[in-house]
């Protein structure tokens, strides 16, 4: 393990320095494209200003034929594109996979000074980002890349969700997790075969009750991601970094897409994938603040002076920990009022009322 006194330290000569604190830009949606096919390609300049992050995507839901055709769209992609202040990230291929060394070395040699962020899929351990950290350093030393690129880690192996504490905290290039639930699912032998979501199957039931215990027993369904998801948050949170929900896969179904992200904001998480174009609003709704949650956080620390003591607003106890906790949603809307006037006017408006 390396001494704390070298951990901010460029693992190449001439390497940028490493960040101290992870940057909090806006990344409510990471919309997810692949840059070998020509038709999302051709729609990444009219996305690319409606979406926080654009994600060209190597892994997996592009077929093997086509790697390459994705890796040499992607350049293209971004050499000719003005992306104005949103993010571009990748998915490179897994660390196993015959195409993952050739994707960061022709990423970071030819497009390293465009890209934000690496997403790094089916992360197992701390030794998969000690790789990847010093072969990007190398990478941004012989590209004379001038600002460290980061790293974002797929939480999607049962190994990687029991080692989610040392990845989050393995490298200070680290930006982020995703919770990646099919994979996962997969490698835990859960007996579910949705892409994210709920399952019917997964429920408790009430008790007994009527007369001789007959009458009809409620069921509830229950979160298969609750736990996992739980988890890499508080992760993610120990080590200053940020969480988000991936993939919702029934594009359909956009009630549920909407309760699962929901679900992952209230817990923590600051955004989530887009797969399809229909998920960019969903993501957008739910990943900004409510403006009367945001004016209430106003009132509260309005109302809290420097903070500490307790006072009533509207009934409810208002302490240093609301404090905080209001605090928090007033941080997040203000990050994001700056990147989106329409947020900032409704916000404005709800101050006001
Ligand atoms: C478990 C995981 O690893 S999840 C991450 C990996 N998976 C992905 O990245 C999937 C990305 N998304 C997709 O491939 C596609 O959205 C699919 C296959 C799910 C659906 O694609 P389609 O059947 O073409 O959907 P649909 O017909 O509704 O598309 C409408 C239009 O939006 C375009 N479109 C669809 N998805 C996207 C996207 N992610 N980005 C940009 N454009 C898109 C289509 O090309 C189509 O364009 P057209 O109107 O010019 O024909
Ligand atoms: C996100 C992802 O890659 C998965 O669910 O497997
Ligand atoms: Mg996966």
């Amino acid at each position: 393990m390396r001494s704390p006194k070298d951990f901010f330290r460029p693992l190449a000569v001439g390497a940028p320095t490493p960040v101290r604190e992870v940057p909090f830009r806006p990344s409510r949606m990471i919309h997810f494209f692949d840059p070998g096919n020509a038709k999302m390609a051709a729609k990444v300049p009219s996305i690319a200003p409606t979406v926080d992050v654009l994600l060209g995507n190597l892994e997996d839901a592009v077929a093997a034929d086509r790697k390459e055709a994705a890796r040499t769209g992607l350049v293209e992609i971004a050499k000719t594109t003005d992306f104005g202040d949103t993010q571009l990230w990748t998915r490179i291929n897994s660390l196993d996979s015959p195409w993952a060394l050739d994707d960061l070395l022709t990423l970071v040699t030819e497009i390293g000074d465009k890209l934000d962020v690496i997403m790094v899929p089916k992360v197992e351990g701390a030794e998969d980002i000690h790789y990847v950290d010093r072969l990007l350093a190398q990478l941004e030393a012989k590209a004379g890349v001038r600002r460290p690129i980061l790293v974002h880690a797929i939480l999607e192996t049962a190994t990687g969700v029991a080692n989610v504490e040392e990845i989050a905290g393995a490298s200070p290039r680290m930006q982020g997790i995703s919770l990646g639930p099919a994979d996962l699912a997969a490698s835990r032998r859960m007996k579910t075969t949705r892409v994210g979501g709920g399952h019917p199957g997964y429920l408790v039931r009430e008790d007994p009750h009527g007369p001789d215990g007959t009458a009809p027993r409620a069921t509830f369904q229950q979160d298969l991601w609750h736990y996992t998801l739980a988890r890499m948050v508080d992760a993610c949170a120990a080590h200053g970094i940020l969480p988000y929900y991936g993939p919702f896969g029934d594009i359909k179904d956009t009630t549920a897409c909407e309760d699962q992200f929901r679900n992952a904001f209230l817990l923590g998480c600051v955004g989530a994938w887009s797969l399809h174009p229909v998920q960019i609003g969903i993501a957008k709704k739910v990943f900004s603040p409510e403006p009367a949650e945001v004016a209430w956080a106003h009132k509260v620390i309005g109302a809290m002076g420097d903070g500490t003591g307790a006072v009533m607003i509207d009934g409810k106890m208002q302490d240093d920990a609301t404090y905080k906790q209001c605090q928090v949603v007033v941080g997040l809307a203000d990050a994001l009022a700056a990147r989106d006037p329409e947020l900032r006017a409704a916000y404005a408006a709800a101050n006001e009322e």
